[in-house]
């Protein structure tokens, strides 16, 4: 299986990612009903999240956390929900790509992850 190495790589792993996202039953109505985000502008940020975080390009720069809050607002973002999004990922990843990168793809997810859902939580609690 290919190695994850190229901005392309990155691309075509975030795209099948948000096919899948887009297409499932547990967290796809954040996305598509909550949000209703603009895919064509929502794509791109990933591409260059995922570059910044694994390649050390810094293409990206925003707060990937203060954007979850005011969806979290308006419907809880569970602990739950932020380990299917880590199941989709980890398919993803391993259906597509092997090695270093593919690894780490899947370790960064899984501690950001679980970092954002013990924020949410946080943030439905104080509030
Ligand atoms: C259940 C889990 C999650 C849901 C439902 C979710 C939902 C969303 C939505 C709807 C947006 C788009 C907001 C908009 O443009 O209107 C977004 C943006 C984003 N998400 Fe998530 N997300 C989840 C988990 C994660 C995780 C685990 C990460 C990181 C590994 C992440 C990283 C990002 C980043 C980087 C952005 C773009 C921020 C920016 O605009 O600068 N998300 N998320």
């Amino acid at each position: 299986m290919k190695k994850l190495e190229t901005r392309q790589d990155i691309e075509d792993l975030v795209n099948r990612f948000y096919d899948k996202v887009q297409n499932d039953e547990t967290i796809g109505f954040f996305f598509n009903d909550v949000a209703k985000v603009d895919w064509s502008h929502h794509l791109p940020k990933m591409y260059s999240f995922w570059e910044t975080l694994l390649f050390g390009q810094i293409s990206y720069k925003g707060n990937p956390m203060a954007i979850h809050f005011p969806i979290n607002a308006q419907v809880p973002m569970e602990k739950s929900h932020f380990e299917h999004w880590v199941k989709l990922w980890t398919a993803t990843v391993e259906e597509n790509f092997t090695g270093e990168m593919a690894d780490l793809a899947i370790y960064k997810a899984s501690n950001i992850a679980k970092l954002m859902g013990h924020k949410m939580e946080v943030a439905r609690k104080i509030r």
